[in-house]
């Protein structure tokens, strides 16, 4: 464990290159293995916060130990420039730095051997991802990189996807590469790799597949029968809370590590990657570093998007309404915190009982978590997406709740929180930037009619039957109303009228 440095000017800073890892601080653990000597294995398409704190630590352990020696990571990005220029300008190094009350280290992951901007690096992309030795692509490209509707189904009449299909052999979108690079493969002779997503969506893999098959379907049937039948796309559950990482944080660690890395990333110290053992190509001896590969992934990814997510988006809302920013200062609130664990105690029973996961055991571990004081994560990242978050994270439970006839007051209140939310304004009267796929649709319809919910319920593929249920609509409006009073003063009559502390 370290102790943070109070004092470090910006002279003495040591900056971060393969040529100064011998001059790191004490403090910093260097890789401590020969980058030189580790051969790329994996392709990572989107390499955001998450994917440097999660996926590439652990590719970074296995370096550690002597075990990575032909799973290098050649990071790719399709979007954001800037990653690129920070990684390039030093050798693709930078720093995790893990925090909870207990203290903080760092350490400077060496696993990317190369980052690839694909506007500029297009050949070279296609080059890395048709080589014999990539035999597995992982993703992080958020849910808007799948292009898939409500329904699940692939936006094939989306103008990108028209202009992917005119010239594809000079791709844009993730599907395009993968799409074109599997063709290269199979013409080759090259067996596939095997395409990982690690995004927070419903069945990551199978979405990941219904991308790149529907894709290639529009392009060459062929080529959709043979990636339908020889590619595999995992489903995978992946867990770190990962804020972004701000400037003042980038400021505080540069000063208190002594190293000058421009963008280092931030986390806690669990960690947590379930895999669905269905590879189609070698498969990296992640087992050895704590990944657990299982024959279905469903349970572990319904417990962490109904337990986990749900308390994000609940602690989002409600807590950007009453003005904190960060899940720190929202959980240093005690109602906040007592409303939390109560929501956690509400959705509990609805889960199934699964052999490998003891939910007490979860239970304690998240709230753990939840109250890190030292991860300040942004309430805005939890709140964005409300309406593909809400859907899937919150009323599933609800719905659920319905069918057993039991109340469900926590979940409830933190759907009227998002109500609340989407009006676009806090407690203070400061404005909220409402971000999200459908916000322009949604903002109005919450607006229209002040606190009654029903406007917003008419959409009916978000709240589905609920829409149509009585007792919900009463109960989301009598919540909506409550809300009036403020967030935290509705949170404490709330729990203190049903006995709950
Ligand atoms: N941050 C966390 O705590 C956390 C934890 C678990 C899972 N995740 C998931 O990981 C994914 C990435 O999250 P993050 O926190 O790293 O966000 P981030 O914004 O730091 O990174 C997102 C990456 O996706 C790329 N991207 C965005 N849109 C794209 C598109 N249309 N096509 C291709 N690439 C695109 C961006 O360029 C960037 O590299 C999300 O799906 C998120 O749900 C995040
Ligand atoms: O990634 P999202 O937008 O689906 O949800 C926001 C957070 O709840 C999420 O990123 C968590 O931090 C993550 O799932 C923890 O592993």
């Amino acid at each position: 464990m370290y102790a943070q440095k109070t004092t470090g000017t910006l002279t003495d800073l040591v900056p971060l290159s393969d040529a100064t890892l011998h001059a790191l601080p004490e403090a910093v653990q260097a890789p401590g293995y020969d980058r030189g000597a580790i051969r790329p294995g994996v392709v990572h398409i989107g390499v955001g916060g998450f994917h440097r704190a999660h996926q590439a630590v652990y590719f970074d352990e296995l370096a550690r130990r002597g075990l990575a020696g032909d799973w290098g990571l050649i990071g790719v990005g399709l979007r954001s420039p800037q990653m690129g220029e920070v990684l390039k300008a030093q050798d693709c190094l930078y720093m995790v730095v893990e925090r909870d009350g207990s203290g903080t280290t760092a350490r400077v992951v060496g696993v990317i051997g190369r980052y690839l901007y694909a506007p500029r690096e297009q050949e070279a992309v296609l080059d890395a991802l048709s080589d014999p030795a990539t035999r597995l692509v992982t993703l992080t490209i958020t849910g808007n990189g799948y292009h898939l509707n409500a329904d699940g189904d692939f936006s094939g009449d989306d103008p990108l996807v028209a202009s992917e299909l005119e010239d594809p052999g000079r791709p844009d979108t993730v599907f395009g590469y993968l799409v074109e690079a599997l063709d290269r493969r199979r013409r080759a002779g090259v067996p596939p790799f095997t395409v990982l997503s690690c995004d927070n969506i419903p069945g990551n893999g199978a979405a990941a597949r219904t991308m790149v098959v529907s894709f290639a379907e529009l392009r060459d049937r062929g080529l959709a029968r043979w990636i339908e039948r020889n590619v595999a796309f995992p489903n995978s559950m992946v867990d770190r809370i990962t804020p972004e990482t701000t400037p003042q944080e980038r400021d505080r660690i540069v000063r208190s590590f002594g190293v000058d890395d421009r963008w280092p990333v931030i986390t806690e110290r669990f960690t947590q990657w379930v895999v669905e053992d269905r590879f189609c190509n070698e498969r990296p001896p992640l087992e050895r570093v704590g990944v657990q590969f299982v024959a279905d992934v469903a349970p572990y990814e319904l417990t962490k998007k109904r337990l986990l997510n749900a308390s994000h988006c609940a602690l989002g809302y409600l807590g950007y309404l009453a003005g904190y920013r960060t899940t720190a200062e929202v959980m240093a609130d005690p109602a906040y915190a007592a409303y939390v664990s109560a929501l956690v105690d509400e959705i509990r029973p609805l889960l199934p009982r699964v052999d490998g996961i003891d939910l007490d055991a979860y239970r304690a571990a998240l709230l753990d978590r939840l109250a890190n004081p030292e991860i300040a994560d942004q309430l805005s990242r939890l709140c964005r997406r409300g309406s593909t978050k809400v859907p899937s994270y919150l009323l599933p439970s609800i719905t659920e709740s319905r069918h057993r006839g039991w109340p469900a007051p926590m979940l409830t209140l933190a759907v009227a929180g998002w109500f609340r939310y989407l009006q676009g304004e806090d407690y203070a009267g400061d404005p909220i930037t409402v971000e999200g796929p459908r916000e322009d649709e949604l903002v109005p319809l919450a607006q229209e009619d002040g606190l009654n919910p029903r406007p917003l319920l008419t959409v009916r593929e978000l709240f589905d039957s609920l829409a149509d249920d009585p007792e919900f609509v009463r109960d989301l409006h009598v919540a909506s109303e409550a809300l009036r009073a403020g967030p935290r003063e509705t949170i404490e009559t709330w729990m203190a009228v049903r006995g709950v502390r």
